[in-house]
């Protein structure tokens, strides 16, 4: 899937307190693209996501999903179309607290009414190491362990691509770096786009294409 951002922008406020998030931001992303995103706190980052994975509107420019103009879906085809191929993972994890592992890495099946494929979500759980774990409650789960899960919830429904929110946020340098190569190996293997903001360097340089935001305003620093 190729998406292509032109001049999007996202400004809050009016007046003094008008805040341009995200500054005309142009961007094309090619069907298997590991992308890195960092910038300092404050920004535009998370906008950039928000946008970019049709979560928020931007105030101005265009977004294309394989020449498909996302913004101009009625909401509920866009929730299924964010359902079936976007996969989200977030800082917090997310996991629904009182669902097993396993039920929540097939929850965005479920609302579907599609039944998961058995042979895939025991790939995916041994890839991530966890398929020891599925009748665990989130809260039996170490942190690591739990954005594991939520990186098979984000990869049940085969997307086509993956947006990750500082994925390794909440987790210590160890786990941080396991999930970080276990993300960059189902990449490797399954060749679904990528794409990462972080505010680590050391994250950030995993990617193959690096990208850097400051103000709103998106640059890209790796030669291509
Ligand atoms: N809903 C909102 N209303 C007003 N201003 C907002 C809103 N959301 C974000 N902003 C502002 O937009 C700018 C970019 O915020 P954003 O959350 O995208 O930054 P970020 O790089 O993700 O930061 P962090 O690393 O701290 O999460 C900031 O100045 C923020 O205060």
């Amino acid at each position: 899937m190729e998406i292509k951002a032109k001049e999007l922008s996202k400004v809050y406020g009016s007046g003094e307190s008008r805040i341009v998030a995200v500054d005309k931001v142009d961007l094309e992303i090619a069907a298997n693209d590991f992308i890195s995103i960092m910038g300092p706190s404050g920004s535009g980052k998370s906008t950039l996501l928000h946008l970019l994975s049709g979560l928020d509107k931007p105030t101005s420019g265009s977004l294309t999903y394989d020449g498909k103009d996302i913004y101009g879906f009625a909401d509920r085809e866009l929730s299924a179309f964010r359902r079936q191929r976007i996969g989200f993972i977030f800082q917090q994890f997310n996991l629904l607290p009182v669902l097993t592992a396993k039920e929540n890495i097939i929850m965005p099946l479920l609302l579907d009414k599609k039944q998961p494929d058995e042979a895939y979500l025991k790939l995916l759980t041994e890839l991530l190491g966890i398929s020891e774990r599925l009748t665990h409650l989130p809260h039996e789960l170490s942190g690591g362990q739990q954005q594991r899960v939520a990186i098979a919830r984000a990869l049940i429904a085969q997307p086509d691509i993956v947006f990750a929110d500082e994925p390794t946020g909440n987790l210590d340098s160890k786990s941080g770096g396991e999930v970080m190569d276990m993300l960059r190996d189902i990449w490797h293997r399954t060749g679904k786009t990528l794409v990462i903001i972080t505010h680590d360097n050391r994250i950030a340089k995993m990617a193959e294409r690096q990208f850097v935001i400051m103000d709103g305003v998106l640059s890209e620093v790796t030669a291509r």
